[in-house]
């Protein structure tokens, strides 16, 4: 992840601390000087002594990396040492015991040594990074923990505020998704406890009361927070507990009755316990609200006030509210969390993209009717292999389509707490490669290797779209979001408008994509095939090969094609993706104003039936014609038609024109669950991958009965 100059970021601060910054920020322009410097001189320093160096019983190969050797080290040495290798000391007690070594353990020993130098090249180069962990006042077991999760420097987000929390300020964090915001409090909040000005007044002993409380808008990023909370702080001897809905009482109070330093969960169930008399919350320290916009926008606002009331003293205690989406609104309302001279740190601010850079964002039209079909071939081209997440509007329509695609399982809010995390424990360890989700998995969740987002149509809130495409493209990764849309009802600009994405507009994969994406992998399976197969098998290939007029070529194609699923390759529409359809442009040659009255005009030369059978019309945005889906196999009968219509002209069109938008209207536009199903569906034969996306497994229902979270959310 590249690192974020603090000038360009908005790190609003008192007129005092605006002092401080400055001093820091002139210190680290001074030490980024000196190492420029530095390195220039070693460079004019180094190469005359390299030459001169004597080595008699070397090759070019060994002098070449010999000099390779001393330039490395010379970059770690300061001047003085190199008065010392102009005056060849060091070189001479080199040369004198390689002179007596076999030269297999003259090279070993030149490896070993070139090894240990990349090593400390390397250590010094990481401390040269101004986000280094090594720069920030984090202890030693913490670092270390860090650096056995590989995280040697902090993200800009945590850089930036990392000493203002430790400072005491109350802080209002946003940058843009999968960019760190988790670490970005857990760390100083840490060492606040163990090693800053939080230290004193943590309480410690059996049944100790919590020094911090993070709140969460979903029980699964409350747990994913919470594990990242016990992996840290338990590196520095703090605990801490997950209290979230759905699951028992009874484990989260034997926790609570113990004593705990952090308290982890979603404001309903917290204040549950609170209410239960479970929670002391008079020493507390910290208040966290993660994703604060979506827990205030779920109505969780009372709750939350009532969880962040219960504080005997708030001046003692720091808040800080984090998210990648600050709506106004939202920092309206912080104001009645957090003190008047809270500080922001803002790595969106003004900037026009709101959402993750490391996103591919596309879109594709799509009927609803034609989304089951469409989707795993989506997935074939844009997964990379890797995981995808697929986001419905609703509950229902959640359930439905992971029934209809092999091997996804579902995940929202009328599914059993229990089912719930087996089902993303199943998905973080790759049992199965497709979620199908509601906004229960928008925010925050960070799963390993996620690919491709779909998005089944655009969601209401700009807000949505930025967290939903945000599970990929995670620590700097790179990821795909595909956003399925329908052209005669969805909007897309206002999403454009206010995300600051441009998006890249596709049409359905076409089957030579498709080929292309998943011929290796089929490939693949082929080769896995044993030799053994091959005596039992010969005769009735050789049969097959004799009879049935084509090529070994074509034959091992379809072979291919088969052993990842398809039995045939149907063409799809450019308008809705419908299969074995086309879209068609008319035009009269003056504006068509409505859509009555385009198919007014087909009446004039079409039967009724055919009329009708006409799919998703829309009128182009330059108001000048209609474009529409016809199956291919009524193609001709309205291409001979136009002949008997004066001034009509009606075309199949290779790329979709622009098209005019409807506001986005809701209820009740996807009577049948939003997905057809479709007779032939070409997947349901798919079997044999390795990955579930072709296993034809059956997709587990989950039961309807139990609501989970508060005021009946529909996802
Ligand atoms: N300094 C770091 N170096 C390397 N990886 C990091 C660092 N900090 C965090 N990460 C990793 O980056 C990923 C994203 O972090 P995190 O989930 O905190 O992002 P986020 O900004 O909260 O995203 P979102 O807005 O979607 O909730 C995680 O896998 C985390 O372990």
């Amino acid at each position: 992840m590249p690192s974020i100059p603090l000038s360009d970021a908005i790190l609003s601060e008192s007129p005092k601390d605006k002092k401080e910054k400055k001093k820091k920020v002139k210190n680290q322009t001074f030490i980024e000087a000196s190492e420029t410097e530095g390195s220039i001189g070693k460079k004019s320093k180094k190469e005359p002594k390299l030459k001169n160096n004597p080595k008699e019983s070397v090759s070019e190969e060994e002098e070449m990396s010999e000099k390779k050797m001393k330039k490395k080290e010379g970059k770690k040495r300061k001047a003085s040492d190199f008065e010392v290798m102009l005056n060849g000391e060091e070189d001479r007690s080199e040369t004198s015991s390689e002179l007596v070594e076999p030269v297999n353990d003259k090279k070993k020993k030149k490896k070993a040594k070139l090894d240990e130098v990349d090593q400390e090249e390397e250590e010094v180069l990481k401390a040269k990074d101004p986000n280094a962990i090594s720069n920030f006042r984090i202890s030693e077991p913490l670092r270390a923990k860090l650096k056995e999760k590989g995280i040697e420097a902090l993200f800009p987000i945590q850089a930036m505020t990392f000493h203002t929390i430790l400072d005491g300020s109350d802080l209002v964090g946003r940058a843009r998704t999968g960019q760190g915001k988790t670490l970005a409090f857990v760390l100083p909040i840490l060492e606040s406890l163990t090693n800053g000005p939080a230290k004193a007044a943590r309480k410690t002993g059996y049944g100790k009361a919590p020094s911090v409380i993070v709140l969460l808008p979903t029980r699964e990023l409350a747990k994913q927070v919470h594990s990242d909370v016990e992996v840290y702080g338990g590196a520095l001897g703090l605990t801490s507990c997950c209290l979230y809905g759905g699951a028992p009482y009874s484990a989260q109070e034997i926790k609570l009755k113990r004593g705990v330093d952090i308290v982890v969960g979603t404001p309903g169930r917290i204040k549950d316990h609170m209410e239960r008399g479970n929670i002391d919350f008079s020493s507390l320290r910290f208040r966290v609200l993660d994703e604060a916009d979506e827990m205030l926008r779920m109505g969780f606002v009372e709750d939350v006030e009532l969880i962040l009331g219960k504080v005997e003293d708030a001046s003692k205690v720091q808040t800080l509210l984090f998210s990648a989406t600050l709506p106004d609104w939202v920092k309206q309302i912080s104001t009645r969390f957090l003190k008047p001279n809270k500080r922001t740190a803002d790595l969106v601010g003004n900037e026009k993209m709101k959402a993750s850079t490391n996103v591919r964002h596309i879109v594709l039209p799509c009927s609803s009717a034609a989304r089951s079909q469409l989707i795993p071939d989506i997935i074939c081209c844009y997964s990379s292999g890797g995981r995808t997440i697929i986001f419905t509007e609703t509950k229902e329509s959640a359930s439905t389509l992971a029934g209809l695609l092999p091997g996804a399982r579902a995940l929202h809010g009328d599914i059993q707490q229990s089912q719930r995390e087996v089902t993303l424990s199943g998905f973080r360890s790759g049992k199965f490669l497709t979620l199908v989700a509601t906004n229960v998995a928008a925010r925050g969740l960070d799963i390993n290797d996620v690919q491709l987002i779909i998005q089944c149509e655009p969601p209401r809130d700009v807000e949505d779209y930025i967290h939903r495409s945000g599970r990929t493209g995670r620590a700097g990764n790179s990821g795909v979001a595909v956003m399925l849309y329908d052209p005669r009802r969805s909007n897309i600009s206002k999403i454009e408008r206010e995300s600051g994405v441009k998006f890249e507009h596709i049409s359905a994969p076409n089957p030579a994509e498709i080929a292309k994406a998943v011929g290796g992998e089929a490939a693949e399976l082929i080769t896995q095939v044993s030799d053994s197969v091959i005596p039992a098998f010969k005769s009735a290939a050789e049969e097959l090969l004799n009879t049935s007029g084509l090529s070994a070529v074509e034959l091992l194609a379809k072979a291919l094609a088969k052993t990842i699923g398809y039995t045939e390759v149907k063409k799809r529409s450019l308008l809705n993706s419908m299969e074995n359809h086309v879209t068609v442009l008319l035009e009269i040659g003056r504006p068509i104003y409505t859509p009555s009255f385009a198919y007014g005009v087909l009446r004039r030369f079409l039967p009724e039936e055919k009329v009708e059978s006409v799919q998703g019309l829309t009128l182009t945005a330059d108001g000048n014609g209609a474009v529409f889906d016809v199956a291919a196999e009524d193609l001709n009968i309205f291409l001979a038609g136009q002949e008997n219509a004066a001034n009509v002209s009606l075309e199949v069109v290779k790329e979709l024109p622009p098209l005019q938008e409807r506001e986005q209207s809701r209820g009740g536009r996807f009577g049948n669950n939003g997905f057809g199903f479709a007779g032939g569906n070409r997947f349901s034969s798919r079997r044999g991958g390795r990955d579930g996306r072709f296993s034809g497994q059956r997709n587990d229902r989950f039961s309807n009965g139990f609501r989970g979270g508060r005021g009946g959310k529909k996802w």
